[in-house]
């Protein structure tokens, strides 16, 4: 069986003021990959991902869900949004239920799920997210971070297989930022494959197995961190900057401080560790 949950084909998005906003996207999502998508502000990226559940349909393209070409009817997407979660960049567009609890109840409930297992789906999803004890608060009281979390725990209540965000760490603190970032790997290690959109160039480099960028519409490069990070013109062209810790990593390498043969570090921890190990011990004496 394939491992690509979902596929798209030379995707087209044209909106009905003219915009084209999406210009031949061909992207394949594999199960189990945390893949970050990256690119410069309308690039088409949040367009992209209101395709790939379904709430924009293709000017021409198609997208498959699990080798089967999407139908844009009433069962087929149930199916899709069923296994696959999108939560928004906004979460003042994506709550409205008057508590948390009700929040995170609705997708459950909407599944035909019973009153006791939607009360369990809803404390699993609560607890993941580390918000339990916000269950009974009104949304509207909530602070931005808080709601965020509330957004991804009421996606996460439908239990998706493929969870994709958009920009889930834009304006949180960086205590804030972290914590969600470590909720995704912890969903991601628990068989969630993971989808997000961000313009933090040194949070995908360290989160993510795979990185695609976008630019006008276009899928402009598409591989490895280390690859994909590392390459001046492609990241110029993008608008980006190189991740600080493979920066360090090459001048190090360029002024001959690091030999050439080393595995790429992609954290700061992994860095050290290659300058502490292959730094020569200066004699004192
Ligand atoms: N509903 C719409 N109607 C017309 N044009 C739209 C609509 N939504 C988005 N666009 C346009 O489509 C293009 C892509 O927008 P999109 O929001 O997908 O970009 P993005 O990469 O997510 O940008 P950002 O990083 O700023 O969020 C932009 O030119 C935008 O102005």
């Amino acid at each position: 069986m394939s491992d690509i949950i979902l596929e798209t084909h030379n995707l087209h998005c044209q909106y009905p003021d003219g915009t084209v906003a999406l210009q031949g996207i061909s992207i394949a999502i594999k199960k189990d990959k945390k893949i970050a998508l990256l690119g410069t502000n309308g690039a088409g990226k949040s367009t992209l991902l209101l395709h790939l559940i379904a709430l924009l349909k293709p000017t021409c393209g198609n997208i498959l869900f699990k080798g089967k070409e999407l139908q844009y009817n009433r069962s087929s997407l149930a199916t899709l949004r069923s296994q696959v979660g999108l939560v928004f960049q906004d979460p003042d567009s994506q709550l409205f239920a008057p508590s948390v609890r009700q929040e995170v109840s609705f997708g459950p409930i909407n599944l035909g799920l019973s009153e006791k297992q939607v009360a369990e789906r809803v404390f699993r999803s609560l607890e993941l997210s580390g918000i339990p004890h916000l269950a009974d608060k009104p949304v509207h009281f909530l602070s931005y971070g808080q709601k965020k979390l509330v957004s991804i725990a009421s996606v996460l209540a439908m239990n998706p297989e493929l969870l994709i965000l958009d920009e889930p760490t834009a304006s949180l603190d960086p205590q804030n930022a972290m914590e969600i970032m470590n909720l995704l790997n912890t969903l991601n290690q628990k068989g969630m494959t993971v989808l997000l959109v961000t313009h933090n160039v040194e949070e995908a480099y360290g989160w993510a197995d795979e990185i695609i960028l976008m630019n006008n519409g276009l899928i402009t490069g598409q591989g490895t961190p280390e690859n994909i990070l590392s390459q001046d013109e492609l990241l110029a062209g993008n608008h980006l900057t190189k991740p600080l810790i493979l920066d360090i990593f090459n001048s190090l390498q360029l002024a001959g401080h690091l030999p050439e043969n080393l595995p790429v570090p992609r954290t700061r921890e992994a860095l050290m560790a290659l300058i502490q190990n292959n730094t020569p011990v200066k004699r004192i004496i």
